[in-house]
């Protein structure tokens, strides 16, 4: 299947797009700065009328220094060439700082909007695109309606003015001249149409290029332990230098198409210039006219040539722009599905009965990967989430969190559908602590903090105090002022889960999550986090997912979690009289775990807490 379009079809589809974006921008961001941008108009009239008086009086200089000299006109000249180049500096000066304003608030409130939007996505949306994509489009889409209206501004008011202005000046002096001088332009554009298509498609895969790149750095440097681990620095050198070197030449290839706009200009100015001196040259030479008029026309056209150059070419100029601007719009036109509708009502703070009610969901359609899933997790209860891996388990977290909606049933808190009251509500009332804890870059203070925006000092010493962080947070020389590096990488797995545990006991929410929220600390850490968990359970409803089954055992309920159902439930002491799926895992579990600690042979390496991988066999021994 061929994905070209007519080239007619095409081209006018660009061109519409290009007004298309054009005109949004124009709409919003022009609009809403237009006192800026009128401002700037004045300046770059300014400097255009400037620029054309010093053209005209370069025939009065001529005359009054070789014509007919007179000290007096000498004077005058000068004077008002020197007063015309201040007013034109200054004005100069004035609208540079005026549109470098305007730009910058455009380029800040676009990136606003963009980061606001980018918050309203789910969490599937963040499952589909890299964070580099994300933060390219981010950047690139500011920058790109910036570039766009200071490129369309600037053309009009300071490069068209110019023209116009020295256009006339051209006239004035000699009609004839002036012909010449006119013909230039509308010549220069054209040709340019191909250059146009070129630098979108250009811009387009310069972009890509770039987010793979920015894409494999970062993770590379991310994952610079497993890199240097694994020795993989070839291997991630030889990755990322492939990709700058696309990346450099693209640009390169970008660069070239845009200049080729330049040697157009570049001979149709030179022949223009060259018939001026010819034409001049016959004038004054055989019919004996004064030179100031040729001088002053030549200065028109000389002025004239920068200006005219970019009016030339601020069609392939603002192509990149607009293919910038064309994607901040894409992001802010996308759904905002984690955006509440309006009215919705917020969840009261609820006692924390937790119910699914033949829950079917999947990530992708035709997918299921709850499959009529039915739980009830009782307020003030430990609910124990066990099973295979992929069985669901996380999946209900996510449901619980709302981070996805259920496609079939309902998830209930306190016999309320959660899809009917708003997401903050239910989240507000949800803390969650998991494996993988994620600290913002900033103090231990502010990491803690953000359980509960506002929290006073105090309550923050008091939240880690309960999650037993307190010790060693005092024990850093700048104590909770200490700042945990970036993603916490100052701080020891451990410790970084005891400031998780401290920020959930600051929110303090009636119900818990906690997804495997030990399994990666060593016994004496896990020993100390188990502490503040048991204690940060106390009196809410948790829902625990658990590999390491000994950590559950006590557990109000433990749910065993297959295929997307609870195919067994009850206590530990239950589920093993019933020696059903729990009994097998726990038997084999708790085998293995002797097998090791009698140091036998080859057991290391098989995972002890991935029930997955048992063996089902030896399940059921
Ligand atoms: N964002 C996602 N997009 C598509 N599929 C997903 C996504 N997240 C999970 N899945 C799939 O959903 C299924 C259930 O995953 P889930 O993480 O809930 O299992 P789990 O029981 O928590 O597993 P584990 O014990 O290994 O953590 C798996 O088959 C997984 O591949």
């Amino acid at each position: 299947m061929s994905s070209k379009a007519p080239p007619s079809q095409s081209q006018g589809a660009a061109k519409d797009e290009t007004s298309t974006v054009l005109r949004r921008l124009l709409l919003s961001d022009g609009r809403t700065h237009w006192k800026g941008y009128a401002l700037a108009f004045v300046f770059m009239g300014l400097m255009g009328a400037c620029t054309a008086l010093l053209a005209y009086l370069m025939r009065d200089a001529v005359n009054a220094i070789f014509v007919a000299p007179t000290p007096q006109a000498v004077w005058a000249v000068s004077g008002a060439v020197m007063l015309l180049s201040i007013v034109k500096g200054a004005s100069a000066y004035g609208q540079s700082i005026t549109m470098a304003r305007v730009g910058n608030r455009i380029v800040a409130d676009n990136q606003k909007r963009a980061f606001d939007q980018i918050l309203l996505q789910d969490a599937s949306y963040f499952a589909k695109h890299h964070t580099a994509e994300i933060t390219g489009r981010f950047s690139a889409g500011a920058n790109g309606a910036r570039g766009a209206l200071d490129l369309i501004i600037t053309s009009i008011g300071r490069d068209a003015l110019s023209l116009i202005m020295l256009a006339t000046v051209a006239i004035v002096q000699d009609p004839f001249l002036a012909v010449i001088a006119l013909v230039v332009m509308p010549t220069a554009v054209v040709g340019t149409r191909k250059l146009i298509k070129k630098t979108k498609s250009l811009f387009t895969s310069g972009f890509r290029s770039g987010v793979q790149l920015s894409s494999i750095a970062m993770e590379a440097i991310q994952g610079v332990r497993t890199v240097k681990a694994y020795t993989l620095e070839p291997v991630m050198r030889e990755r990322t230098h492939k990709f700058i070197d696309d990346v450099e030449a693209n640009s390169n290839r970008l660069v070239r198409t845009q200049a080729k706009s330049s040697p157009l200009m570049e001979t149709l100015g030179g022949l223009a210039i060259g018939g001026v001196v010819l034409y001049a040259g016959y004038n004054v030479i055989e019919l004996g006219r004064s030179p100031g008029q040729f001088f002053s026309v030549l200065t028109a056209l000389l002025l004239a040539y920068e200006p005219a150059k970019r009016l030339a070419r601020m069609h392939v100029d603002l192509a990149s722009h607009v293919m910038g601007a064309r994607m901040l719009f894409e992001l802010l036109d996308a759904p905002s599905p984690d955006r509440d509708a309006p009215g919705v009502p917020a969840l009261p703070r609820p006692r924390g009965r937790v119910e699914f009610r033949e829950v079917v969901f999947g990530y992708r359609p035709g997918e299921s990967v709850l499959r009529g899933l039915d739980l009830v997790a009782e307020p003030g209860q430990t609910t124990a989430l066990v099973g295979q891996s992929g069985g669901g388990k996380t999946t209900i977290i996510n449901l619980i969190e709302r981070f996805y909606d259920p496609q079939g049933g309902a998830v209930l808190i306190d016999d309320i559908d959660a899809r009917s009251v708003t997401r903050s509500s239910v989240r507000a009332n949800v803390a969650l602590v998991s494996q993988d804890v994620y600290l913002f870059s900033g103090t231990v203070k502010d990491n803690i903090g953000f359980g509960r925006p506002g929290a006073t000092d105090e309550e923050i010493i008091a939240a880690a105090r309960a999650a037993h962080a307190h010790d060693f947070i005092m024990g850093f020389e700048n104590g909770y002022d200490t700042p945990v590096g970036e993603h916490g990488a100052q701080l020891s797995g451990g410790q970084r889960q005891r400031i998780a545990i401290a920020r959930a006991f600051l929110k303090n929410a009636p119900i818990l999550l906690l997804d495997e929220a030990t399994a990666a600390l060593d016994s004496e850490s896990e020993a100390l986090v188990q502490r503040a968990l048991n204690e940060l359970q106390h009196q809410r409803t948790t829902i625990v997912i658990a590999h390491r089954l000994q950590t559950v055992v006590r557990a109000h309920k433990i749910c065993v979690v297959e295929h997307g159902r609870v195919v067994e439930h009850g206590t530990h002491d239950e589920l093993i009289a019933r020696r059903g799926r729990y009994y097998g895992f726990y038997f084999a579990q708790f085998a293995h775990e002797q097998k090791q600690q009698e140091g036998a042979e080859g057991s290391a390496d098989a995972p002890v807490d991935n029930l997955g991988e048992t063996d089902d066999a030896r399940l059921h021994a």
